[in-house]
């Protein structure tokens, strides 16, 4: 399946810091547009209802899933989480950049609907920072953070399957490469469509 605009993907262990770079990388792109997912989890400190997330219940999540309301959707430290097409497509038909911040499995179910998907994956500079970043944000509990640390092991291996990956070490030099990366995507994406209708003004030309 193919749209023409461009699909980003980051995706990184809880606490790594990409929701603060996506919402950064918004800032500083008009052109980019950030997907809001669908959760079974319960809001996180002043998180609301439509901005950070669909909060809804695990029923009413399963209930979108049979339906086929979701482009993706897993299960992640025991919650339920999910891109719905409502998200995503019409702006993606239109032609708008979208980012989606999602989880390792769910990027890789993108990949496979859309290959033009860029994933990129964000990795803490270490395993120390990243628990201190959690306990830093001060909206998980003790045992969730013990949880998420334990999962951030398994989900860091999965970054060989992504196109870039990203260390959040210093800020602003994170930010920097993630700029560079939509960037670039976007130049090789138009050109290859510039290419593409150059090809056929040559068949065209052939037959006249
Ligand atoms: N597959 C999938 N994962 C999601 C989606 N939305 C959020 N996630 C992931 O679920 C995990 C937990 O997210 P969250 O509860 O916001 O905690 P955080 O990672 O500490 O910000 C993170 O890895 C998110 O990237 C989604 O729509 N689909
Ligand atoms: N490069 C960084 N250096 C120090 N703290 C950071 C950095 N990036 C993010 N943080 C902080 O770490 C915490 C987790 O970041 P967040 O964006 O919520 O991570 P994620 O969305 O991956 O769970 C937040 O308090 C955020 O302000």
């Amino acid at each position: 399946m193919e749209y023409p605009g461009n699909l980003f993907v980051v995706a990184a262990p809880s606490g790594a810091g990409k929701s603060s770079l996506v919402k950064a990388l918004l800032e500083l792109d008009a052109k980019l547009s950030v997907s809001i997912s669908h959760t079974s989890r319960a809001p996180r400190g002043q998180e609301q209802h439509g901005r950070e997330y669909w909060f809804i219940s695990p029923d009413e999540f399963r209930a979108k899933v049979q339906r086929g309301e979701f482009f993706e959707w897993a299960e992640v430290h025991g919650n339920l989480y999910g891109t719905s097409r409502g998200a995503i497509e019409a702006r993606m038909i239109q032609g708008e950049d979208v980012v989606l911040e999602i989880d390792y499995q769910g990027a890789l179910q993108i990949k496979d609907i859309f290959p033009y998907a860029v994933l990129i994956f964000i990795l803490p500079p270490s395993w120390d920072e990243l628990q201190q970043r959690l306990i830093r944000r001060g909206d998980t509990q003790t045992e969730v953070i013990a949880q998420r640390m334990h999962n951030a092991r398994h989900e860091v291996a999965q970054a060989q399957h992504f196109d870039f990956v990203v260390i959040n070490a210093l800020f602003e030099t994170a930010l920097f490469d993630l700029k560079s990366i939509v960037h670039a995507q976007r130049l090789k994406y138009a050109s290859q469509r510039r290419n593409r209708s150059n090809v056929f003004r040559a068949l065209d030309l052939i037959e006249d």
